[in-house]
């Protein structure tokens, strides 16, 4: 069973990073999304709090442990019915590994954020994450 919030199916995905690196995880399945890249997650269940379903997503896809930090401003629309919403989360423990949803994992810098060929609706969000997790430098006045 999936919560439904406001009519919407959540999806939370984590934007886990480490060391000034983000992970990105390409999808084994369905066939129409595999071969993309996302940022790992799932569906929230019944009575969970976002945060607690992002550790236990990232615990059963990735086998490690982390802390969710901030939401990402924003929400994405997956499908009719279905919104994406991140937030990023700091990795505590363990080396991720692709055990469920994925076959590759990569950490990518900033500059690399380009190298994958990430999921349509993931495109925005990532830019988000970006946004967040790199801020531009102040200018000088
Ligand atoms: N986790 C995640 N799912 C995404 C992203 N972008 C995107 O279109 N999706 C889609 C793929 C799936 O249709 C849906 C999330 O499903 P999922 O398979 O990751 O969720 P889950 O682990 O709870 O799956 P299940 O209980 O149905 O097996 O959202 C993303 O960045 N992260």
């Amino acid at each position: 069973m999936t919560l439904h919030n406001a009519d919407h199916v959540v999806v939370v995905a984590g934007a886990l990073y480490d060391r000034g690196r983000l992970l990105a995880a390409r999808r084994s399945a369905p066939p129409e999304l595999a071969g993309r890249w996302e940022l790992p997650g799932g569906k929230l269940e019944p009575g969970e709090s976002a945060e607690k379903a992002l550790v236990r997503e990232l615990r059963e896809e990735l086998g490690v442990e982390t802390e969710p930090g901030e939401r990402i401003p924003g929400e994405w629309l997956l499908k009719p019915g279905y919104v994406l919403r991140v937030w990023t989360a700091r990795l505590v423990s363990g080396e991720p590994a692709p055990l469920e949803d994925h076959d590759e994992l990569r950490w990518l810098g900033r500059d690399e954020l380009g190298s994958v060929d990430w999921l349509d609706v993931d495109r925005p969000a990532v830019d988000a994450v970006a946004a967040r997790l790199w801020p531009a430098p102040a200018r000088d006045a």
